[in-house]
């Protein structure tokens, strides 16, 4: 009896000892938009990142767009010293590494932050293979836009307590909202973990219950339906509803261009997720404009064409 109550206490006491110890390695899964951004600003910042995609070709397309955004991101902050800049770059990548193999590349990390496509399956498959491998300490996260951290975690019994959110934002090296999400069983010391590392990598986090959309989604999805029904209605064009909110309402791109540039793929995952969730809200009713680019394959920048054309 004495001895089943100290494993307890043992087990317990090691679990959030080391949840709150600082995050060194960090396992970023998903090497698209925002995997990328995730593992360059935690690069960067002077950790070690394994960044794991399906294949060698992903994985080199991602390396190229870091090392392309460090070198915009070393212009500014080395203005004056050209020479500490291309320090900053090399360090940087030096801190990166990559893998196809999601479960090796988990083995050592303090964090496995995962990036990957918005469908609660896959990241189910994705997490119940991970938590039989990673470190007991290790922290697993979310950077999901819309799903719920909590439902997520389901795959990952073993961490309950170690299982919160990061939502970050596109482009991740410029915006500096970080969204911090707790479920109803995230620990205090992984909360506090998470909180820090966001600042370590010069994020301001801000926490949010685990409710649909965090903070921002939950306001910026309805805006961005309520954008579409407006030219579906005739009332406007879609150029012009862009234009509209860049010059009347000071944002930095109209609703149809922040489409295309999260990725019209992704916006469709995000959208059809609302609308099984909420199926009395004719916002989040299928929009024929989106099915069909995205059945054509025009997921927007990423591709090359969206709502607007982007080859040269
Ligand atoms: C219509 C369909 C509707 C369907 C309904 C359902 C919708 C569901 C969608 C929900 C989406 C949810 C996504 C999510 O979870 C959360 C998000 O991330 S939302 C997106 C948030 N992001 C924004 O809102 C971005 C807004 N845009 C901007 O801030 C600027 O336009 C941007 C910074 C992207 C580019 O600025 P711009 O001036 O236009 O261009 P520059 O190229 O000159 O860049 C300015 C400045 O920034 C540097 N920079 C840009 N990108 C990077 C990068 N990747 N890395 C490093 N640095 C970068 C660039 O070098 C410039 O630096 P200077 O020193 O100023 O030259
Ligand atoms: N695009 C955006 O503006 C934002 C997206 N998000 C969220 O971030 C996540 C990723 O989105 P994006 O980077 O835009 O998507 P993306 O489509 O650019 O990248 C996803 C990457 O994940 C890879 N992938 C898919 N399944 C995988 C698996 N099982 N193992 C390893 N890699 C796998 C794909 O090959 C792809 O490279 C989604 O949950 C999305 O909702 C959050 C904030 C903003």
């Amino acid at each position: 009896m004495a001895t089943s109550l100290l494993k307890v206490c043992v087990r317990g006491f090691s679990s959030s000892a080391a949840a709150s110890a600082a995050i060194k390695n960090v396992t970023v899964i998903g090497g698209g938009l925002m995997g990328s951004g995730v593992a360059q600003v935690a690069a960067q910042a002077g950790q070690k990142v394994t960044l794991v995609d399906v294949n060698e070709k992903v994985l080199g397309k991602a390396k190229d767009s870091i090392a392309a955004n460090l070198g915009r991101v070393a212009k500014k902050k080395f203005k004056d010293a050209p020479a500490d800049g291309e320090k900053f770059v090399a360090g940087a990548l030096a801190n990166l590494s990559t893998n196809t193999d999601a479960c090796e590349a988990a083995k050592s990390a303090d964090l496995v932050l995962e990036a990957i496509v918005e469908d609660l399956k896959v990241k189910h498959k994705l997490f119940s293979s991970l938590d039989a491998v990673a470190p007991a300490h290790a922290i697993f996260a979310s950077n999901t836009s819309s799903l719920s951290i909590e439902e997520i975690s389901k795959a990952a019994p073993k961490r309950k307590e170690n299982f919160g959110g990061l939502h970050f934002f596109n482009p991740v090296p410029v915006m500096k909202l970080l969204e911090v999400i707790r479920t109803p069983f995230t620990s205090d010391e992984t909360y506090n973990a998470m909180m820090e590392w966001g600042k370590a990598l010069g994020k301001v986090p801000i926490t949010c219950r685990d409710t649909p959309g965090f903070v921002v989604n939950r306001l910026l999805v309805p805006y961005l339906a309520e954008a579409v029904r407006l030219v579906e209605r005739g009332d406007a064009s879609a150029r012009d509803v862009d234009i509209a909110m860049k010059l009347g309402a000071g944002y930095p791109m109209g609703p149809f261009e922040l489409a295309d540039y999260v990725g019209l793929d992704t916006t469709k995952f995000i959208l059809d997720g609302w609308a099984k969730k909420f199926p009395d809200q004719p916002l989040f009713k299928p929009i024929k404009l989106l099915n069909e680019k995205v059945a054509q394959g025009k997921f927007g920048v990423k591709t090359g064409e969206g709502f607007y054309n982007y080859k040269k």
